[in-house]
């Protein structure tokens, strides 16, 4: 098991921000949290960390506590918001985290791989925000974590660098590295997220794969179609498909269109029944 955490809980000033929190991540998977702001999303990658403590329930890191060393070296860390030093060129920055890490710190293979070694000598201050952030992945990859914790690590990128990143996630998985995203939207994780754990107000009220949230929420599909002329709307659950379809057909129907709900529509779901 790469991570643990059994019944975590975690308030700041009274206000419970992690409750009851259990989940457990097998080595080599893809695993999106998702959940509004202030869900308490940052507040666990804190913990698994080893910055904030829980006040309540365990969790385990590489089968350890996250703040002895050993732990910590095998972990990569990209925060939100990525600072580094404007002055630096993006090989100086990553030779500082690897200084601080205690690797070498020649790391161009590395900047290579996130597909910065033209930019390598620039100074950070003329870097995009694509570029900066492919910078913190660089500087979240020292050392070759077993644990790649991201938070929101596609926030403000374009959709081709999305992708990109992504694809780089993949990769490592295959390898074996465990990934651990933060994320607001279930949308942008289709494909690219094994496991989505779903949380609202530091509770988790969904986990599965997509497929299987799909399936929990059970949703109806939306069928459109033109029948002699009147355009008809109809809510069908998964038995009820097949069916509606043969009957339309049998009447003449033109233009049928059928769409599953969205996964905006399935977050939404759930955060309606964890409210009801
Ligand atoms: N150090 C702190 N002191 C007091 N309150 C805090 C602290 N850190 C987080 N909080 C509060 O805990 C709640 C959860 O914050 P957290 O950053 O974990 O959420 P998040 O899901 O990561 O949100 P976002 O998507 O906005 O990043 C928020 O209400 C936040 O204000």
């Amino acid at each position: 098991m790469t991570l643990l955490l059994e019944a975590v809980c975690k308030s700041y000033g009274g206000h419970a921000v992690v409750q009851d929190l259990s989940y457990a991540l097998e080595p080599g998977t893809v695993v999106a949290l998702v959940g509004h702001n202030g869900a308490g999303k940052t507040t666990q990658i804190k913990m698994m960390l080893g910055l904030t403590r829980p006040d309540s329930g365990r969790i385990e890191v590489l089968g350890g506590d996250p703040r002895r060393p050993e732990t910590r070296r095998h972990l990569g860390y990209l925060p939100e918001s990525v600072q580094f030093h404007p002055g630096f060129t993006g090989r100086e920055t990553l030779a500082f985290h690897a200084r601080l890490k205690g690797l070498p710190e020649a790391q161009d293979a590395l900047l290579d791989r996130v597909g910065l070694i033209e930019a390598a000598g620039r100074a950070v201050r003329g870097y995009s925000k694509g570029m900066r952030q492919r910078l913190g992945l660089a500087q979240a990859l020292l050392g070759a974590p077993r644990l790649l914790l991201l938070d929101e690590p596609t926030s403000g990128l374009d959709p081709a660098l999305r992708r990109e990143l992504y694809g780089l996630v993949a990769d490592l998985a295959a390898q074996g590295t465990t990934v651990l995203m933060s994320s607001h939207a279930l949308t942008e994780l289709d494909g690219h997220a094994e496991r989505v754990i779903v949380l609202n107000r530091g509770r988790k009220i969904a986990d599965g794969t997509l497929a299987e949230l799909r399936r929990l929420a059970g949703l109806p599909a939306r069928l459109t179609a033109r029948v002699g002329g009147v355009l008809r709307r109809i809510a069908v659950n998964e038995a009820e498909k097949a069916p509606t379809l043969r009957a339309l057909l049998a009447e003449g129907a033109e233009g049928i269109t059928l769409e599953d709900p969205s996964l905006d529509d399935i977050y939404a779901h759930f955060l309606r029944r964890e409210a009801a």
